[in-house]
């Protein structure tokens, strides 16, 4: 395993034993940053708050077990990155498979030996660093390093659906540059990859609020999910977008349109209610981007109320 454990790991103990936790923290000192608690339920609050890649979880708890923690970890998706350690003085063989059922990684036996513990935690820490590389390179656009198409898919569905419990407007931006076949035609494909590049750090440089995020959508398009944004938030969003695109000043000396690079854009936003959805609304702000195209290109054009078949882009109302 060529993966190095991350630097910042953080190693979560649980466990109702002061001295059991005292032991565990000096064995696995130095293989990542160290928390602990000393009931399930508040190790379950920390693990939520701080994501640690491994829990080293005690079975015999009083109160709530460590299969019962075990098993609200494992139900949590923000925690299914998390790798469960069991530590318990059952050493039998029914009691090891009944940890792997219950979804643990592994098995620490009681009474505690320090070069075992050290031995698997580090194993764990370094198969959860893999996992991690491979997790984001399966999000990831791998020309442009934005986010890919699936991910983008995936987080417009959970983001639809968190903006119609909070009623908050969500907005979208798909982003086509220019007359790229020219730009193509003059430079050559790798000089055209280079430029969607540049393009591309501009889209993720504009999309750093928290929860914003840029996707490829496909060739020579993109995508940006911009959530609680309303209609004048992305009307501002863009002509910023479209400025901040030709300020590249990336010559297309063939281009119709100007003697750089531009890109059009279209923008939606939407109050979700409960019989709209995601694909109305990208299909709209789409229309919204033929528009632009349609009205000279290197513009943005913000998707009017009525666009829409149906109701699901009435920016009006946003
Ligand atoms: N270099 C490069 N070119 C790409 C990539 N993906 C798509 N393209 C090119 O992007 C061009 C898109 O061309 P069109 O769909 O005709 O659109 P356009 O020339 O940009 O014209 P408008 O969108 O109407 O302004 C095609 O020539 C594709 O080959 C890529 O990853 N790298």
């Amino acid at each position: 395993m060529s993966a190095a454990p991350q630097a910042d790991s953080t190693i979560l103990i649980i466990d109702d034993n002061a001295d059991t936790i005292r032991l565990l923290s000096a064995m696995v000192r130095g293989q990542g940053r160290v928390l602990f608690a000393t009931s399930g339920a508040a190790g379950i609050e920390i693990a939520r708050l701080q994501r640690p890649q491994l829990i080293l979880l005690d079975v015999e708890m009083d109160g709530m077990d460590g299969f019962a923690v075990c098993d609200v970890i494992r139900r949590d998706p923000a925690l299914r990155s998390s790798a469960i350690i069991f530590v318990t003085a059952q050493s039998t063989p029914e009691a090891e498979i009944a940890c792997l059922d219950a979804g643990a990684v592994d098995f620490i036996p009681k009474p505690l030996n320090a070069a075992v513990v050290q031995a698997r935690v580090r194993t764990h820490l370094r198969l959860q660093a893999a996992l991690s590389t491979l997790d984001g390179l399966a999000h990831q656009d791998g020309m442009t390093g934005l986010f890919n198409r699936r991910h983008f898919d995936n987080q417009l569905a959970t983001e639809f659906a968190r903006h119609r419990r909070h009623l908050m407007p969500l907005g979208l931006a798909l982003v086509d540059v220019d007359h790229f076949k020219l730009y193509n035609d003059r430079y050559g494909h790798q000089q055209g990859d280079i430029c969607l590049r540049q393009v591309a750090a501009a889209i993720r440089e504009g999309a750093r609020r928290p929860g914003e995020l840029a996707a490829r959508y496909g060739g020579e398009e993109f995508v940006v999910l911009l959530p609680n944004t309303d209609h004048d938030a992305l009307v501002t969003y863009g002509d910023w977008l479209c400025r901040r695109i030709a300020g590249l000043n990336i010559a297309h000396p063939t281009a119709p349109t100007a003697p750089f690079v531009t890109a059009s854009v279209g923008l939606c936003a939407i109050l979700p209610e409960e019989r709209d959805t995601a694909e109305a609304l990208l299909h709209t702000a789409d229309m919204a981007l033929y528009d632009a195209k349609r009205a000279g290109r290197n513009r943005s054009v913000v998707a009017r109320a009525g666009a829409t078949p149906g109701r699901a882009a009435d920016p009006a109302e946003v």
